[in-house]
C-alpha cells in the first residue's frame, strides 16, 4: 500500500504543542509518526488522506503553534522497521519499565509492560501517560474497581491489573485502540480486562473505586458528569491530557461542580499535568 509522508516542521519554542496536532492526524487515521530534528513526520495510507480536512483540523491549533509541512507521496515501506527505529524503551524511576515486544526483558523492573506499539496513543512517550502511571504507583490500586477511559494502547489499565486491581474496564471510541486494548492486556497476561469500544455511552451502570482518563480538557469536561454518577462515594479519578495553565483552574472548576473535589496533581517539565479527585 501506498502511504503519504507528511513532513511537519515547527516553531522550536511551541515544538512542546506538536502532540496536539499529533492527536489530531491520529483522529484522522495517521497511523505512524516519527519525530525529526524541526519536527515531525506524519504517515497515511493514500487512500485514506483528505488534505481539505487536515487543513481544516489542524488550523483549530494555529493560534497556538506556527507550524508548516509538505506532502509526499511514498511507496511501501517496512512499518515494523519505522517502529523498531523510533520506539526506545522507557523506564520509570527503578519500579516501572514500558517496552515493545522486539526488546529485551528486564526483570528486575516489578511491572514491565510490553505494548505492542501499532499506531495507538500510549507506548509511556508522552508526558501524560508517564504522569499517570506515576500517580498510580503513589496511590493505592489493589483491589479497586478501575475504569479506564480512553485506554489507547490500554497501557494503564495493564499497569492497574499488575498493581492488583480488582475489576478492570477500558474504554476507547477508536476501534484500534480497543482491538490493540485486547492485544496488549493479553501480552502482559492480565485477564478478565473488560474492553469496549465506544465513548461516554459506553460506561457501564456500575460503581468504580478508581476512574483513569487521560484524554484532553474539553473531552474530560464533556464526559465529567457520567464520571461523577459512576464513580462510589470516596472513589477517586485521575486526570490528564491537559497544561497546567490555564486548563488546570477550569477542570477543578467544572469538577466541583459535579461533586469532584481537587486533592493533588503533577506537572512535567513540558507543563502537562495529571491531576487526582475524590467524589466526597
Ligand atoms: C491521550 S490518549 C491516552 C491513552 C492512554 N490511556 C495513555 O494514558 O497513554 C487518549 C485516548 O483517548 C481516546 N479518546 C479520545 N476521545 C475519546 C472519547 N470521546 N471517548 C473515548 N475515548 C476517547 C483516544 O482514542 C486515545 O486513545
Amino acid at each position: 500500500m501506498n502511504y503519504y509522508e507528511l513532513i511537519f516542521t515547527i516553531l522550536e519554542a511551541e515544538s512542546h504543542h506538536q502532540d496536539l496536532l499529533i492527536d489530531e492526524l491520529a483522529s484522522l487515521g495517521f497511523d505512524t509518526f516519527e519525530e525529526t530534528d524541526l519536527g515531525f513526520k506524519a504517515y497515511i495510507p493514500s487512500d485514506d488522506f483528505d488534505k481539505a480536512e487536515v487543513d481544516e483540523r489542524l488550523g483549530y491549533y494555529s493560534d497556538m503553534v506556527s507550524f508548516s509541512y509538505e506532502v509526499n507521496l511514498i511507496p511501501q515501506r517496512n512499518w515494523n522497521e519505522v517502529w523498531e527505529s523510533n520506539f526506545k524503551p522507557i523506564e520509570l524511576g527503578d519500579k516501572i519499565r514500558v517496552r515493545a515486544t522486539f526488546h529485551e526483558a528486564k526483570p528486575e523492573f516489578p511491572y514491565e509492560i510490553v505494548i505492542d506499539p501499532k499506531m495507538a496513543f500510549g507506548t509511556g512517550h508522552h508526558d501524560t501517560t508517564c504522569l499517570m502511571m506515576e500517580t498510580m504507583l503513589d496511590n493505592r490500586v489493589e483491589g479497586k474497581k478501575v475504569l479506564d477511559m480512553g485506554c489507547g494502547t490500554g497501557i494503564l489499565a495493564i499497569l492497574a491489573g499488575m498493581l492488583g486491581s480488582g475489576s478492570l474496564t477500558a474504554i476507547d471510541y477508536d476501534m484500534l485502540c480497543y482491538k490493540s486494548t485486547i492485544e496488549n492486556a493479553a501480552l502482559n497476561n492480565i485477564k478478565g480486562v473488560h474492553v469496549l469500544c465506544g465513548s461516554k455511552e459506553e460506561i457501564p451502570d456500575e460503581e468504580f473505586d478508581l476512574i483513569l482518563a487521560n484524554i484532553n480538557r474539553n473531552i474530560l469536561i464533556d464526559q465529567m458528569d457520567r464520571y461523577a454518577e459512576v464513580l462510589k462515594a470516596g472513589g477517586h479519578v485521575y486526570f490528564s491530557g491537559f497544561y497546567e495553565t490555564p486548563d488546570l483552574a477550569i477542570i477543578k472548576e467544572e469538577a466541583a461542580k459535579v461533586g469532584l473535589s481537587y486533592e493533588s496533581h503533577k506537572v512535567s517539565a513540558n507543563h502537562w499535568v495529571a491531576a487526582k479527585f475524590v467524589k466526597a
